[in-house]
């Protein structure tokens, strides 16, 4: 084996990928279905990256184990004794330690049957084709790669003058250690995150103030819709404070008091900090490369996810904006493509999902009335109420709605916006028509088509019929 800066290099591999994210694993996975010679280095002991141990999965089982908990509390069939039943956060937990050991099993039988090294370490560049892995057991190995993807995810922003090493501030991936039961929480920032952790939190029946530095919630989302999780957040009880910067955090003994550059003073348990996010680039040494992130720790790629330096890809939440594991999956899988083939036809669809899993939840695909009103597209909307449905007066969540916005001359689907127990998964029925090409997005799909009944799916029958009929005479 050759040397390299004074260290030997331990092994030769076609592509090296950095974090076993869904970014770092749809790219490894894609390569080495391809015949490639792969590596992939996590620092974390166990596979599957922020999204399975810290992110989208603990977050989503967490609440999972609520809403079942206040399906539980609220059925007419277990009501009989009249007493509620009561889960801390610490019991909901152990349901996500579950979930999470299933995907790291599953998830690590991926690399073993495609034959992909998995190298347990911190890597840094030393140039653009060999990596220094730091393992845990402190020795340093040097590999050589021909291409390297960068995956390496993202952490909680941190601010200087939040103190997180006190007991009582978390941020969301200390969350996951709280062990105590707390009776109130100050949430500072109500991005998804925070929003989801109100509705957790709220849930297992602990007094929620939800602080927003923004003038309304989740403002990217169709305006009935954030109004909609405002008032639901706060029918449930959480006291939501718009337009709030906080001005000092301070950790006492028995709680967290914040103060507001508007004056105000609140008092809580405990506190979580969940205000943006950093990318993870600091330990990777990129400047051995000639690469430089910016301010937020993000790196900048071409439409292919290559950086400037020509082997080097970045996939993932270290590349920013849309931050989400839905699409690092695809997006690991177009640069593995592109890497491969020089260029990937396929390219990220441009109308992203949303799926935002507060209580109740809350799914969104394409444009929301805003954006067609101020863009003047003559569009008609169609509704649907969950409590018009059979299947949701079955199910007791007849709190949901359905919206389906078209245009007026066409009839091409332009958005759908969803909230309602299921809305993530109901949004994609809809989703596969609005990506019909050559007149397949109509909205007569669904008037045309027959549902099974009783469905949730039904929901866009009634949405489309509604539309139709509110659409005025041409002249
Ligand atoms: C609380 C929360 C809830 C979320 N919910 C959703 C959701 O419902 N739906 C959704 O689509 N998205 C959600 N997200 C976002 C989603 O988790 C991220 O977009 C996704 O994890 C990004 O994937 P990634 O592969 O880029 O990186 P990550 O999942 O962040 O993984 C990166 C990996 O790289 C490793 N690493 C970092 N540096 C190095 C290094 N130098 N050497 C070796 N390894 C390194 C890390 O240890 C980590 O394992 C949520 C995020 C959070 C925080
Ligand atoms: N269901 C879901 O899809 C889901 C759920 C949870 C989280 N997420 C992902 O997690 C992230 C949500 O993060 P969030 O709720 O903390 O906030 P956010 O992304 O909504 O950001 C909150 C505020 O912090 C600012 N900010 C972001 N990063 C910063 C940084 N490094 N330094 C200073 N300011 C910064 C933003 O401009 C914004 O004003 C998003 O990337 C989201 O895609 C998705």
């Amino acid at each position: 084996m050759p040397k390299h800066h004074s260290k030997k290099v331990t092994a030769s591999y076609d592509f090296v990928v950095i974090g076993s994210g869904p970014a770092g694993e749809g790219a490894a996975m894609m390569l080495a279905k391809r015949g490639q010679k792969v590596a992939i280095v996590e620092a974390n002991p166990r596979l599957g990256g922020n999204c399975t141990h810290r992110g989208t999965i603990p977050s989503k089982a967490l609440r999972h184990s609520v809403n079942r908990l206040i399906e539980y509390n609220a059925s007419p069939l277990f009501k009989k004794d009249q007493v509620p039943r009561r889960l801390s956060f610490k019991e909901i937990l152990h349901h996500s330690e579950t979930v999470i050991r299933k995907q790291v099993n599953l998830r690590s039988s991926f690399y073993v049957r495609n034959d992909v090294s998995v190298i347990h370490g911190s890597a840094s560049f030393l140039d653009k084709n060999h990596l220094q892995v730091k393992k845990h057991d402190g020795s340093i190995e040097c590999i050589q790669m021909k291409n390297v993807v960068i995956a390496t995810g993202s952490r909680p922003y941190r601010p200087a003058d939040v103190d997180f090493a006190h007991p009582r501030i978390y941020d969301s991936d200390t969350v996951l250690t709280l062990q105590h039961d707390p009776r109130s929480i100050i949430i500072v920032g109500a991005g998804v995150i925070g929003c989801e952790y109100a509705s957790i939190f709220r849930g297992l029946g602990v007094k929620v103030d939800l602080v927003n530095n923004r003038e309304r919630l989740l403002s990217f989302l169709d305006s009935e819709f954030s109004d909609a999780i405002s008032y639901h957040l706060r029918n449930n009880g959480v006291i939501i404070r718009h337009g709030e910067e906080y001005k000092t955090i301070e950790g006492r003994d028995d709680g967290v008091i914040l103060t507001t550059t508007s004056g105000k003073r609140m008092y809580a348990d405990c506190l979580l900090f969940a205000n943006g996010r950093s990318g993870n680039i600091e330990r990777l040494n990129i400047e051995a490369i000639g690469l430089e992130a910016n301010h937020r720790g993000q790196l900048e790629v071409d439409p292919n996810y290559r950086t400037n330096v020509d082997n080097v890809y970045a996939v993932g939440d270290i590349i920013g904006y849309p931050s989400l594991a839905s699409a690092a999956y695809d997006q690991g899988r177009i640069a593995a493509t592109a890497m491969l083939e020089g260029t990937c036809e396929t390219k990220l669809i441009s109308d992203i999902p949303t799926g935002i899993y507060t209580i109740p939840e809350i799914s969104s695909v394409g444009a929301t009335e805003e954006q067609l009103t101020a863009d003047n597209v003559p569009y008609e909307v169609g509704r649907a109420q969950f409590k018009h449905l059979a299947r949701a007066q079955i199910a007791d969540s007849d709190v949901g709605s359905l919206k389906l916005i078209f245009h007026r001359d066409t009839l091409e689907i332009l958005g759908i916006h969803c909230f309602g127990e299921r809305a993530s998964e109901i949004i994609h029925i809809g989703q596969a028509i609005m990506e019909q090409k050559n007149g397949g997005n109509n909205i007569n799909y669904f008037i045309n088509t027959t549902f099974n009944y009783p469905t949730m799916a039904e929901a866009y029958r009634v949405a489309a019929l509604n539309g139709m009929n509110r659409l005025a005479p041409k002249n």
